[in-house]
C-alpha cells in the first residue's frame, strides 16, 4: 500500500547571520529524516524541547521548506522548496497547534473560522459551507448553538476541537498534531485524545503525532520515531521503540517520563484492538 506521507532524508539547515560579536553559523536543525505514515495510522514523533520536532512539522504541512530530501503524499512528490506548490497539495496536510487560541481569530465567530476554509479554497455556496461546518461541530462533539460564538466563550479543550474541526473542514489526508494536548489538564487530554481517535476510526484519517509526552505517545501511536538533536535515533512500532529502545537517549528519555493517567484511552485502545 502506498502510504499517504513518505519522508525521505529530510534536512533543514538554519542559517544565523554573523553580527560584530558573532560569527555566521548554521543551525541542523533536521538531518536526513526519513519516516512513512500509512492510511488510518499515527506516527508519534518524540523528543526533548530543540531537537527539530516543530521544524519537522512545519516541513510536512508545507509551512516552511526544506532544506534537501524529497516528500511524498500518496507517492506524489511534493515541492519542498515551496517555489511551485500548488494549493491543491497544501490543502492535503492540515495541522493542529498546541495553544488554539493563539491560531483562531479571537474577532471571528465559530462559524466562520470553520467556514473560511471552504471560501478560500472551494466554490462551495454559503448554505452549503454553514451546513458542513454545522456537521464538523457535531463530529467533534460540539452543538449547533456554537456556530455563533467566539473563541473566548470557550473552555482549551471545547477550542481545541474547534482548532480539530477547521482542520478537517478540507478534508485533509494528513493531519499534523503539534503538541495538541499539552496544554490541557489530564482529564480534557483524555477527551481530545479519544475525540482524535475516533475521528481517526470514523474517517480513516492519518496522524503525525508530535509530543514530548511518552505517556500520551504510548497509547496513541502505532508507529514511534524519537528524535534527538535534529536526527531521528529510533523509529519502529511502538511496541518495538517501547519494549526494546536501542538508543541511549530513548532509554533515559524512557527512565524519566512519569506513567500520567490515561486509563480512558488504553481501555478504548484495548477496545479498539479487540474489535
Ligand atoms: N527560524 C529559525 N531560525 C533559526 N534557528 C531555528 C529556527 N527555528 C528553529 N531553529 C532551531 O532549530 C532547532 C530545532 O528547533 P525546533 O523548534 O524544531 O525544535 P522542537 O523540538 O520543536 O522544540 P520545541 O518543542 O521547543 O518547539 C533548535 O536548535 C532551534 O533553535
Amino acid at each position: 500500500m502506498t502510504p499517504v506521507l513518505e519522508a525521505r532524508d529530510l534536512t533543514r539547515d538554519y542559517h544565523i547571520p554573523g553580527s560584530f560579536f558573532k560569527k555566521a553559523r548554521t543551525v541542523h536543525a533536521v538531518k536526513g529524516v526519513s519516516f512513512a505514515v500509512e492510511q488510518g495510522k499515527t506516527l508519534a514523533i518524540v523528543g526533548e524541547s530543540g531537537c527539530g520536532k516543530s521544524t519537522l512539522a512545519r516541513i510536512v504541512t508545507m509551512i516552511d521548506p526544506a532544506t534537501s530530501g524529497d516528500m511524498l503524499i500518496d507517492g506524489q512528490k511534493v515541492d519542498i522548496a515551496r517555489e511551485t506548490l500548488t494549493s491543491d497539495m497544501r490543502r492535503k496536510v492540515q495541522i493542529v497547534f498546541q495553544n488554539p487560541y493563539g491560531t483562531l481569530n479571537p474577532r471571528k465567530k465559530i462559524g466562520d473560522i470553520l467556514t473560511e476554509p471552504l471560501i478560500i479554497n472551494t466554490k462551495i455556496g454559503a448554505d452549503e459551507r454553514r451546513d458542513r461546518a454545522m456537521a464538523m461541530l457535531k463530529k467533534v462533539g460540539l452543538e449547533e448553538k456554537h456556530y455563533g460564538r467566539y473563541p473566548h466563550m470557550f473552555s482549551g479543550g471545547q477550542r481545541q476541537r474547534v482548532a480539530i474541526a477547521r482542520a478537517l473542514m478540507l478534508n485533509p489526508r494528513l493531519l499534523v498534531l503539534d503538541e495538541p494536548v499539552s496544554a490541557l489538564d489530564l482529564s480534557v487530554q483524555a477527551q481530545v485524545l479519544n475525540l482524535l481517535a475516533d475521528l481517526q476510526d470514523e474517517f480513516q484519517l492519518t496522524y503525525v503525532f508530535i509530543s514530548h509526552d511518552l505517556s500520551v505517545v504510548r497509547y496513541i501511536a502505532d508507529d514511534v520515531m524519537v528524535m534527538y538533536y535534529g536526527e531521528a535515533v529510533e523509529y519502529g512500532s511502538r511496541e518495538e521503540v517501547f519494549s526494546n529502545p536501542q538508543h541511549s537517549y530513548t532509554k533515559t528519555l524512557f527512565a524519566a517520563t512519569p506513567r500520567a493517567d490515561v486509563e480512558s484511552i488504553k481501555a478504548r485502545l484495548a477496545r479498539k484492538n479487540a474489535a
